[in-house]
């Protein structure tokens, strides 16, 4: 049985819909039921439930986007930073291996040569640079916290997306933001995302950190072209003139537009597809959000 933390989220409940899809007993733990927090409260739970693995889904990403933690900054810092650590010392203390869900966005760029960010690349979107979001610093901290932890799996996830309209998958904010900034990305299709990391405990795949991302990376100009296409979408897209106008205009902080090497997760086995497969494949079975008040 696994407990699942955070399964209120937008990655959580994936997990929780792969989990019944896939009959791996699961069980959602929030804060309201343990003070997440309390090492020794936690690991009773953990112990007592008789759990053979803990998913950690739980983490503050600022809503519509990262913006907002800027404004929230205790509660950003003590869900991407603080829990984890406390996570891990519960999960150490009740013997249970677990997995952490991470983030791409503790790096910006690539690598001189062009090439993706391997996991053995200290992030370069951090506090220690001093040029990130807080939302980044934090989850940069978050790994930090989890250099040493035993039995752990460190999973990156970068920029979301799949068929479901939704405000927090890439492609619906594609279409719906004003503005867009071309960047190149990694991105991680959430159901591969959430197959890959069940696919670590499944399989027993040696811990440590994996950049779970698709294979290659795309701009958003790329990406609006799949859109027109396809006939998904037929709107005139404008984008910013540069990065200097996106901040201007836009954003309150600085994005995260990377790039992630995913040799690693590959070898390891994980089921990654290239990542304009999956776009493809999102937008051929795209389904549009309910109308808020329509009959069900
Ligand atoms: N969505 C994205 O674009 C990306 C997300 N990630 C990471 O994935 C994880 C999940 O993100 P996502 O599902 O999008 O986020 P959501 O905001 O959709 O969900 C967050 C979940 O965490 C729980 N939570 C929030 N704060 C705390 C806290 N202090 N203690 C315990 N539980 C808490 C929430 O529970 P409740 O509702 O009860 O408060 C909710 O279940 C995060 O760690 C995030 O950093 C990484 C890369 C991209
Ligand atoms: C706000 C805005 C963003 N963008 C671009 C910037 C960036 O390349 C992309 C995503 O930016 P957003 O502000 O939507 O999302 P942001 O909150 O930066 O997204 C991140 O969420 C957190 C939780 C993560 O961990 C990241 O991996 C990523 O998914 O969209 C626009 O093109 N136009 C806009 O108006």
């Amino acid at each position: 049985m696994i407990i699942l933390l955070g399964s209120t989220g937008y990655v959580g409940s994936e997990f929780a819909r792969v989990c019944k899809q896939q009959n791996i007993p699961y069980q959602c733990v929030g804060h309201r039921d343990v003070d997440l927090y309390n090492v020794a409260a936690l690991a009773e739970l953990l112990r007592s439930s008789g759990a053979s693995f803990l998913v950690n889904c739980a983490g503050f990403t600022g809503k519509p986007n990262v913006d907002a933690c800027e404004l929230q900054r205790g509660e950003c810092l003590l869900a991407n930073a603080v829990l984890p650590e406390r996570l891990a010392a519960a999960c150490e203390q009740a013997g249970i291996p677990w997995g952490h869900v991470s983030s791409g966005c503790i790096y910006t760029g690539t690598k001189a040569d062009g090439s993706g960010f391997t996991e053995l690349d200290p992030p370069n979107f951090s506090f220690r640079q001093d040029n990130c979001s807080f939302y980044s610093g934090t989850k940069a901290l978050g790994e930090e916290c989890l250099q040493g932890a035993k039995e752990c799996y460190v999973w990156r996830l970068r920029i979301p997306f799949d068929h479901r309209d939704s405000p927090r998958n890439y492609l619906s904010k594609v279409m719906n933001y004003q503005r867009l900034l071309d960047a190149t990305n990694s991105l991680s299709h959430l159901r591969e995302f959430v197959e890959s990391c069940l696919y670590c405990w499944q399989h027993s795949v040696p811990y440590g950190i994996y950049n779970v991302t698709n294979t290659g990376s795309v701009t958003t100009r790329e990406v609006v072209e799949m859109l027109r296409s396809s006939g998904l979408s037929n709107k005139q897209f404008d984008f910013f003139e540069d990065e200097e106008e996106f901040m201007r205009l836009a954003a309150k902080t600085p994005r995260s537009n990377t790039v992630l090497d995913n040799s690693k997760a590959l070898a390891a086995g994980l089921p990654l597809s290239p990542v304009r497969d999956v776009i493809q494949l999102a937008i051929d079975n795209w389904q549009p959000a309910p109308q808020v008040g329509a009959a069900t």
